[in-house]
């Protein structure tokens, strides 16, 4: 379970509080500006200088609020695909593969993955020359293969047209169920909040 205990940001955000189950997609919502983005950099221990805040992480009954960024076992995924483009699709998930895995099992495990999501063929790609949908498609199998224990989604799906959005959406949310992760989800589109699904409205600081 992943759970956001009375935080505050000092003026942006008052008292957010949230827990998120193994397998549920808590969808945030709330007006641009309102502090979404800057609510996940505090998750992840990357919040800007220019901002104070004080509350609680906590990741399956461990509180996290206070390890560095590596330790807290969240993955990201952002709306711009951010893959290095001076490395080959293959290299992108090698960085993302934990060091517990290694020898000719490092890039059989990317293959496997890649094959999985549809993209057998893609390891020596070059970046750039990918579609929007792939490199989304990649840019989340790269937050997936460093195993993390929740995933924080930021707008992942608003750069991509409407046929591959709603495909890419299905497949996310599949990859979320099938780890069994609690993942928040930040959209500004009601058709991306997930059947059933809970959704928080994040309001400005009065
Ligand atoms: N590095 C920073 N330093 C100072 N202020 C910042 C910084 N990053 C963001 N802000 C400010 O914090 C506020 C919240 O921004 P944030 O990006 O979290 O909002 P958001 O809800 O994610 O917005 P959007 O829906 O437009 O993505 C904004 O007023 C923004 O200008």
């Amino acid at each position: 379970m992943l759970t956001v205990k009375n935080l505050v940001i000092e003026t942006l955000l008052e008292q957010v509080n949230f827990s998120v189950q193994r397998g549920e997609i808590l969808t945030l919502m709330g007006p641009s500006g309102s502090g979404k983005s800057t609510l996940f950099a505090w998750m992840v221990g990357a919040l800007p200088a220019a901002f104070r805040a004080r509350g609680e992480l906590w990741l399956n009954e461990r509180r996290c609020d206070a390890l560095p960024t590596a330790q807290r076992g969240l993955g990201i995924l952002f709306q711009d695909a951010l893959l290095f483009d001076a490395f080959s699709v293959g290299q992108n998930l090698l960085l993302a593969l934990p060091a517990t895995t290694t020898g000719q099992a490092r890039r059989q495990k990317v293959e496997q993955v890649l094959a999985a999501a549809g993209l057998a063929g893609f390891f020596s790609s070059d970046p750039a020359t990918l579609s929007g949908g792939e490199r989304a498609r990649i840019s989340l199998l790269r937050a997936l293969l460093a195993q993390p224990q929740a995933l924080l989604l930021d707008e992942p799906f608003s750069r991509l047209d409407n046929v591959r959005r709603s495909g890419f959406r299905e497949w996310v949310f599949a990859q979320i169920q099938a780890l069994n992760i609690p993942a928040v989800l930040v959209t500004h589109n009601e058709e991306d909040i997930p059947p059933g699904g809970r959704v928080i409205q994040l309001s400005r600081w009065q």
